[in-house]
């Protein structure tokens, strides 16, 4: 009988459907592949019940348990999902660089003691060990390839820098981002420093992430929407960028795949076009975006992402059917299109009613390329 390490990074079961990886390459699909920001998420009742015993980073740390949650929507929805995310966050990033973050039920990440000045630069750690901090990340990416049996491709997942630089400083969720951005006027200089030093260890843990088994990677720009179009220019992109050039380069250097890459820029539809130049190949759309829209604005050149309203999975299985097919005919039938929401799962959402997403969306645009 062959014995497989699942603890090494090696001898990963053959991939089954890698239909998700065909339309992010622009390669001839026979449908939209669909997966589902947040799936592993508090609308599964498997995930309350895990979570019940478990603090949220605590499970983040644990290799098994990452992998269990990680695993639940695919044993759940089976061939209605197209891909699966590793269970984490995009706040151990900074949890590495030496600040404390929290995860309190009903709030949402907190950090005790946010950055203030860049006086309290010198409360993060200097040359940041990344596979010391986040090894557990590897682990447990590892252990999912393997237990994934091949049935999808696995993503792995970063924060962009301005989105982590803003949760530095506000310490938690904000309305406003008054007090990040204020950084962005009073000290710009040290603003860049900030978003430079968290872009290395951003580019040094996804190629860890796809040495581990990561087979597409997708950066979380959640607050870029917050940014205006000339502050979006000068404080996001070329961290963003520097991203996947990088990132790419040290793949292809160290002989590793070059994995797809799909940048989500949540409220930056101003950006689109500046996004389909910056190296990845899928671009992922908020709800607020029209599919024809987005598909001048990046000429076509990408692959889209996205992108109906999270909030249309409270409409009743009748609606929903009707939002997810007029969703996916308006991405069209040559276009590359993944199929996903405009932003995460909601976390009272009935299991059941995603299913009817995911199998309209399967459905339909199967139906339109035939
Ligand atoms: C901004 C952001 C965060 N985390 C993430 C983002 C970017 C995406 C986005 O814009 O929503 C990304 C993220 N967070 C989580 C994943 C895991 C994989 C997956 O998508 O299934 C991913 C990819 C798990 C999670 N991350 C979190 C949960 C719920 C935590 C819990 O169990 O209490 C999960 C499953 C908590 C979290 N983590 C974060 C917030 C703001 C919150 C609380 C808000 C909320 O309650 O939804 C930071």
């Amino acid at each position: 009988m062959d014995c497989v390490d699942f603890s090494k990074a090696e001898n990963f079961p053959v991939l089954k459907n890698d239909l998700i990886l065909r339309a992010s390459r622009g390669e001839k699909i026979e449908r939209a592949p669909v997966w589902i920001m947040r799936q592993a998420g508090r609308y599964l009742p498997e995930f309350q019940e895990l979570r019940k015993n478990h603090s949220f980073f605590e499970i983040c740390r644990a290799p098994e348990l990452a992998c269990a949650l990680t695993l639940q929507p695919i044993d759940r929805y089976g061939e209605l999902l197209d891909a699966s995310i590793i269970f984490s966050d995009i706040l151990v990033i900074p949890q590495a660089m030496g600040l404390e973050v929290l995860m309190v039920p009903g709030k949402g990440p907190v950090f005790p003691n946010p950055l203030e000045t860049p006086d309290c630069f010198t409360r993060l750690t200097e040359h940041v060990d990344v596979e010391e901090k986040l090894g557990y990340v590897y682990k447990a990416i590892t252990l999912t390839r393997h237990k994934l049996g091949g049935r999808v491709p696995l993503f792995g997942f970063i924060g962009a820098p301005w989105t982590l630089m803003a949760y530095m400083i506000e310490g938690g969720g904000s309305k406003t981002l008054f007090k990040a951005k204020s950084w962005l006027w009073k000290y710009p200089a040290e603003s860049k420093a900030l978003l430079q030093r968290i872009t290395d260890i951003a580019i040094e843990f996804l190629v860890g992430q796809v040495k581990a088994g990561a087979q597409m990677l997708q950066v979380f720009e959640s607050w870029g929407g917050e940014l205006s179009p000339q502050d979006f220019k000068e404080y996001s992109l070329p961290y963003i960028r520097q991203i996947s050039e990088k990132v790419k380069e040290r793949l292809a250097s160290e002989g590793l795949e070059v994995v797809p890459m799909t940048i989500f820029a949540k409220g930056s539809w101003y950006a689109l076009s500046d996004l389909s130049k910056s190296n990845y190949e899928v671009v992922s759309l908020d709800w607020t975006i029209d599919p024809a829209y987005a598909r001048k604005m990046t000429n076509d050149t990408v692959a889209l992402q996205g992108n109906m309203d999270p909030t249309a999975l409270y409409g009743g299985k009748d609606a929903i059917r009707e939002i997810a097919t007029k969703m996916v005919k308006a991405f069209g039938k040559d276009s590359r299109h993944i199929a996903n929401l405009g932003h995460g799962i909601l976390p009272t959402v009935d299991p059941e009613d995603l299913k009817v997403y995911l199998e309209t969306v399967q459905k339909v645009s199967a139906e339109i390329r035939k």
